[in-house]
């Protein structure tokens, strides 16, 4: 029997490094592993690295390649002993917002979606480097490196020896990465920072970044929306709903996509094309807060879900606990709305966290609707994927036939197969099978329709927009 190749592939997210060995030729999964991260929206780089090795004990000693995919726009700031200086601010940290007004204001939204490819939001590194500068001084002193988390793990991976790296997906969610451009604007890192500390240079997609010491090829890596469009082989046009920590919906184009608005984020994917994509903070976590408030466990929760009126009995929750980036609230908070003593009740407090979840969602992806992508068909990936209610109810919130891939760590397999490609030296990555676990039409009654009405009026009422 020939001996199969076998790939490796890290997803390095917000709460946890999930780590699968692939069938570099295949595409199956042969092995899955997690560690958890700490909590919080800054957290010291090297608990993620911890966490890394913990969930690959054998040190990828069967792995002819592997690759790195991970949460986007983290500021892994280093010092000149290329330790980190500070807890490198994550994704949903809102406190770099004012900074994010001063930029927008500093050169109006119109010239970043067309010049950059995003407006910034307080998610995006380049805000963070501002709020470093004007907060911590004597910390943006002491900077002379600055990674994302994807960089800095492969860096770690690599020894350290060579320069790090990073590549075009990732740089395109730091703000100071032009797009339309392909290349770095250092002058607004010297607006926001006062200084350029050094940037890791940007791979082609199936370029490598070295070898580990052991002599593991490593792939250039990602960002985790990229790392996912990978795993499920996205194709020009379709659009993913991914609902983990954050919420995000993305598509794949051929070219940049630029919004005035600053809602679509014009990313680009890790095969060279571009990945339009919105974010929102509050995701997984919404149904996650519900159930330690109900004291039940997620399938629990998930029962309440399904076992009461579909629409919650009127009860409407606008669940931005932590502030929301879609839209952008960066201070707003979490408000329940229509309670009554008949409806005040967990079946209908479950469901109203699941409609919350949806309709937050369904705002984006009629957002990204209105960038000219049909969305009549939607992938649900990330761990909120495997709740029966979203399932049941997405299809008929999001207004799309839903299609439900066999549940993987699909950002890992991305990186797997990015590993693979960078082994191969091949123009194009593996062709992977994609398998479809289920699907769900949506039912053209009218309760969805009504429960996005209360969801948008509560809004609007709430918050202005
Ligand atoms: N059956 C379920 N119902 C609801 N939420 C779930 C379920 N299974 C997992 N989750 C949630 O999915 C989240 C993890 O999803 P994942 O996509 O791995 O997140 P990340 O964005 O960190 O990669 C966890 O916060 C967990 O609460
Ligand atoms: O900010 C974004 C995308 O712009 C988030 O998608 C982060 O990349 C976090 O990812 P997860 O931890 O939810 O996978």
């Amino acid at each position: 029997m020939t001996s199969r190749t076998i790939v490796s592939g890290i997803d390095s997210s917000t709460q946890s490094c999930k780590a699968v060995t692939v069938d570099a030729e295949t595409g199956d999964i042969l092995s899955t592993a997690s560690a958890a991260h700490p909590d919080g929206t800054a957290v010291d780089p090297r608990h993620w690295w911890k966490a890394l090795q913990d969930c690959t004990p054998d040190g990828f000693a069967d792995s002819a390649a592997l690759a790195v995919s991970a949460q986007q726009h983290g500021l892994v700031a280093l010092g000149a002993d290329n330790r980190p200086v500070y807890d490198a601010l994550l994704w949903n940290d809102t406190r770099s917002a004012p900074q994010a007004a001063q930029l927008r204001e500093r050169y109006g939204d119109p010239w970043w979606a067309r010049e950059i490819g995003v407006v910034p939001v307080s998610s995006f590194t380049l805000t963070k480097l501002a709020w470093l500068a004007q907060n911590e001084p004597a910390v943006a002193a002491a900077t002379r490196t600055v990674l994302l988390p994807h960089d800095w793990l492969t860096w770690q991976l690599a020894g350290t020896k060579e320069a790090p790296t990073t590549d075009r997906s990732d740089a395109s969610g730091t703000g100071y990465f032009s797009v339309p451009q392909n290349s770095y604007r250092p002058e607004l890192i010297e607006e926001a920072f006062g200084s350029v500390p050094q940037l890791p240079r940007v791979l082609a997609p199936n370029e490598t970044a070295g070898r580990t010491p052991a002599g593991t090829l490593l792939a250039a890596g990602c960002g985790d929306n990229a790392g996912a469009a990978l795993g499920l082989g996205l194709r020009p046009g379709e659009v993913v709903v991914s609902i983990g920590t954050s919420g995000t919906v993305f598509t794949s184009t051929p070219k940049p996509v630029e919004d005035p608005s600053g809602a679509v984020a014009g990313f680009a994917d890790a095969t060279g094309q571009n990945l339009p994509l919105l974010a929102t903070i509050n995701a997984a976590r919404i149904l996650a807060s519900t159930a330690r408030l109900l004291t039940v466990d997620l399938p629990e929760l998930d029962r309440l879900a399904s076992a009461g009126p579909v629409d919650a009995a009127g009860l409407t929750l606008v669940p931005y606990f932590d502030g929301e980036r879609t839209p952008n609230l960066p201070d707003a908070r979490g408000t329940l709305l229509g309670m009554s003593r008949a409806n005040l009740t967990p079946e209908n407090l479950a469901r109203s966290a699941v409609l919350g979840l949806l309709c937050s969602l369904a705002d984006a992806l009629d957002a990204l609707r209105a960038q000219g992508i049909a969305a009549d068909r939607v992938l649900l990936i990330g761990g909120v994927a495997k709740s029966g209610s979203v399932r049941a109810a997405a299809a008929d919130i999001l207004s799309a036939e839903i299609q439900v891939p066999e549940p993987a760590e699909y950002v890992a397999l991305g990186a797997a197969r990015q590993a693979a490609w960078a082994l191969s030296g091949d123009a194009e990555p593996p062709q992977w099978k994609r398998r479809i676990q289920t699907s769900f039409e949506p039912t053209q009654s009218g309760w969805a329709a009504d429960v996005r009405g209360r969801f948008k009026d509560a809004k609007e009422r709430l918050y202005g927009v």
